[in-house]
């Protein structure tokens, strides 16, 4: 348990999805990154999705872009939280991304996080807190990361000298 997917629909969402996986391993979370499209991978979708809490897996972050289905039809397969991030794409900067993975219809639920690597980040952040509730070691590491970084934000003022 405790295991979290970082699903995205294409290698070429790698770029952003990898900010999510370098934030979960600086947090100290096991997690495991895959390639499923639902557009073009229909069936193995579905067999992740439906398999994914007796897997181990605790929450699933998607990354998907342009007519960004896979978060909502992961989410369609499991009660397991599904938190989606719209990769930024080339011809609507990921407002198509947006817009399609965070209107969901009500009853199939997805955490929408922002466009791109923002969004791509606070999917491992919010994915870390949910697991924090029920484990002390999670809750502190998020602690530290929020201590180190209001302790930059500070410091940061240095440069306007
Ligand atoms: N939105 C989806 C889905 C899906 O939702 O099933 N599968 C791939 N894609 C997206 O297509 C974009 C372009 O993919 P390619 O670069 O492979 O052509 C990617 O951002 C991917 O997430």
């Amino acid at each position: 348990m405790n295991k979290i997917a970082v699903v995205m629909g294409s290698i070429s969402d790698w770029p952003t999805m990898q900010l999510t996986t370098q934030l979960l391993e600086q947090l100290g979370l096991d997690f495991e990154p895959k390639i499923i499209s639902a557009h073009r991978m229909p069936q193995e979708l579905q067999t992740f999705s439906q398999n994914a809490k007796q897997d181990g897996f605790s929450v699933i972050i998607a990354g998907a872009g342009g007519a960004a289905h896979l978060p909502g039809m992961l989410a369609a397969n499991t009660i397991l939280p599904v938190i989606g991030v719209p990769i930024e794409s080339h011809a609507l900067k990921g407002m198509d991304s947006l817009l399609s993975i965070v209107q969901m219809p009500s009853g199939v639920p997805v955490a929408t996080t922002a466009i791109g690597k923002a969004g791509a980040k606070n999917a491992a952040l919010l994915a870390a807190e949910i697991l924090a509730i029920n484990d002390e070691q999670i809750a502190q590491n998020l602690l530290d990361f929020r201590q180190k970084q209001t302790e930059e934000a500070i410091k940061s003022a240095d440069q306007l000298k």
